[in-house]
């Protein structure tokens, strides 16, 4: 991973956190990036069997998934650290119901592209068995559980704002800022944060906590894009320094 930066720090709005015992500010690049953690949440984006474990969706239809483990591990961290700052954690899990009439027909540019309908459609073995509710394909992993307080939201397209609640979610709460984690960078999550982007979010991936649908150079290409053109890039250590002294302010308050 290339160096963070510390200085100069971005803030929404370029003033003061409305707290200062509040604010949070996360190294990053092409900036460090100020955020109060009352409006910040941290986004797991699809961490199912289907993306992230050995006979999933991606392994079958031939990406490469063996190097997952220490990815789930640092998510699994970020999280601890979120749920310990009180940053809201939401879990996305990408997927249809068991007849996939959410995932459209050819119709739907979908039915044409979705590599695990694609898959199975080659493979009529595994018809119904991935992505669809209620398979072990569709489930998060293992590893990865939500707790009460999280909010787990299912989503039908790559963008996790696309026929979801998220936006209406992150509004009532105040939420200005999305730290994003899951697989694939290249796919859902820069799908996910550039509808952020779009939508006044300000988005920061957590570079080590993501993992690419394809070669590395699709996680390489993804980057590149978020710290050009759409956000921030950050880390899980940096994450862990910026909520150090939030995180006891935090357990003391509590
Ligand atoms: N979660 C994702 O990034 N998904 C990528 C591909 C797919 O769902 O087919």
């Amino acid at each position: 991973m290339r160096e963070l930066k510390t200085r100069p720090i971005v803030r929404c709005g370029g003033g003061q956190a409305a707290r200062e015992d509040d604010e949070i500010v996360l190294a990053g690049r092409p900036e460090a990036i100020a955020m109060s953690r009352s409006q910040a949440a941290l986004i797991v984006v699809d961490m199912q069997n289907a993306y992230a474990s050995i006979g999933g969706y991606l392994d079958l239809a031939g990406f490469d998934v063996s190097t997952t483990g220490p990815v789930i591990e640092r998510i699994a961290r970020a999280i601890e650290i979120a749920r310990a700052a009180g940053i809201q954690v939401i879990f996305f899990q990408n997927g249809w119901d068991a007849d996939y009439v959410e995932a459209g027909g050819p119709g739907s540019p979908n039915w044409h592209k979705s590599n695990a309908l694609k898959t199975m459609r080659q493979r009529p073995e595994l018809a119904g068995q991935l992505l669809a509710k209620g398979t072990w394909d569709y489930a998060l992993v293992d590893a990865l559980t939500p707790q009460p307080g999280d909010i787990v939201l299912p989503k039908p397209r790559y963008s996790g704002f696309f026929n979801t609640p998220l936006d209406s979610i992150l509004r009532a709460r105040s939420i200005r800022h999305l730290l994003f984690s899951g697989i694939a960078t290249n796919v859902c999550v820069e799908s996910t944060l550039r509808d952020g982007f779009f939508l006044e979010y300000f988005g920061t991936v957590l570079e080590d906590a993501t993992y690419q649908a394809g070669p590395p150079s699709a996680q390489a290409a993804a980057i590149f894009n978020i710290e050009t053109f759409f956000g921030w890039v950050s880390s899980v250590d940096a994450f862990a320094a910026a909520c150090q002294p939030a995180v006891s302010h935090h357990r003391e308050t509590v």
